[in-house]
């Protein structure tokens, strides 16, 4: 058999899994039931039925738009925060009462919540304090070079930059090897090229060290890039819960299909495994009937310059790799993913013709 050189042969990510086979599941660390928070002054309950499980090592986002609740039920799971209802276990043991301090849980803060005043190197010490000096200065220097900051021991915070700011921040919550770690928003101070290269930079780290983790964000992608399962929150209720795959091609409602990727919102009469719409008769991603509304992903239309086409494009967006279409078909304006290489001008005559199964929703 012949061998390729080093330099060509592909090498499968350290996580990747072969297509079809998914990893056997992680023993359960945190089990969360019915949880519930309605402030004094609140309408509506913050959080309302929270229910969550997360394995050992797995990562968990919680996603969701501005006051969804997010941050009270991760503050909830820190011990920041009673609920009203509800129970947390870690490990099978009941916390719901504990104090954060006893409940052996990691957190980066937003802000990182480094001391101003000490060296890197003291920070990261900072939680070790119960060990033996000697010892101390060598799990924090071993936790510097597992996030690549060897040698600015003995900087000052202000002397980092951000992303390092955010490594710091995590060697000094890993460094007493947390179970777990809760972090909130913890890119949003990082700029955008930063943000998607620390973000790849922590998943590694809470998965090189074992922890698990979950992360409040409102940013879709960045709970796709970093996170195992996804759990989209929306007034206060978890509403569908999955890997990142699972609820981009499959979700539940309009909401969710809006809010994890683009989505086009469609209506029609299923029957079985089709439905009946304005575009035809299409395949269904799952059995429905009656009167159903569809979602439909921009890249699963396809766009056809046609003369006699009842639609037209009405803006175009160029992003390098692909290009987005508005196109008006009647009443409706439709959203198209195409190929960097469609030339079809603003004000062209098209057709729209949708290549896949479409989602019923809730
Ligand atoms: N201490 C509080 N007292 C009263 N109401 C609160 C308190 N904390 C949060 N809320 C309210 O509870 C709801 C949920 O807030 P929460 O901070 O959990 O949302 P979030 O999804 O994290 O939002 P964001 O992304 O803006 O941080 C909001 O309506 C908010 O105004």
């Amino acid at each position: 058999m012949t061998t390729l050189p080093k330099s060509l042969r592909f090498k499968m990510p350290a996580e990747a899994t072969p297509l079809g086979f998914r990893p056997a599941p992680k023993a359960l660390l945190l089990e969360i039931k019915r949880l519930r928070k309605h402030f004094a002054h609140g309408d509506a309950p913050a959080v309302e039925r929270v229910s969550l499980d997360l394995g050992e090592g797995e990562m968990l986002a919680l996603l969701g738009p501005s006051g969804c609740g997010k941050t009270t039920t991760l503050r909830m799971i820190g011990g920041f925060e009673t609920p009203d209802e509800g129970t947390i276990s870690l490990h099978g043991e009941d916390i719901t009462s504990l104090p954060p301090e006893a409940r052996g849980i990691g957190f980066v803060f937003q802000d990182y919540a480094l001391f101003p005043h000490l060296s890197v190197l003291d920070n990261v010490k900072f939680g070790l304090r119960k060990l033996p000096r000697a010892k101390a200065v060598a799990r924090a220097q071993e936790m510097l070079a597992l996030v690549g900051l060897s040698g600015l021991d003995a900087r000052k915070p202000h002397e980092l930059s951000g992303g390092q700011q955010q490594r710091v921040a995590l060697a000094r919550t890993l460094a007493v090897a947390p179970p777990l770690v809760l972090m909130d928003e913890p890119f949003s101070n990082l700029d955008a090229a930063m943000r998607v290269e620390t973000r790849q930079e922590v998943r590694k780290l809470l998965k090189a060290a074992g922890s698990a983790a979950i992360l409040v964000t409102h940013d879709q992608e960045e709970a796709m890039a970093v996170a195992d399962r996804i759990a989209v929150m929306e007034s206060g209720r978890v509403v569908q819960i999955g890997t990142p795959d699972e609820i981009y091609r499959n979700p539940v409602s309009a909401f969710v299909a809006s809010f994890l990727g683009r989505s086009n919102i469609l209506t029609g009469t299923a029957s079985g495994m089709q439905v009946q719409t304005e575009f035809g008769n299409l395949p269904l991603s799952r059995a429905a009937n009656g009167a159903v509304s569809l979602s439909v992903r921009p890249e699963q239309i396809m766009l056809e310059p046609d003369p006699d086409g009842t639609a037209s494009v009405v803006g175009r967006e160029f992003r390098g790799h692909d290009q987005l279409f508005w196109v008006q078909e009647g009443e409706r304006c439709m959203l198209v993913i195409s190929g960097a290489g469609a030339s079809i001008e603003v004000g062209s005559k098209v057709r729209l013709r949708i290549c896949d199964c479409v989602v019923p929703l809730a």
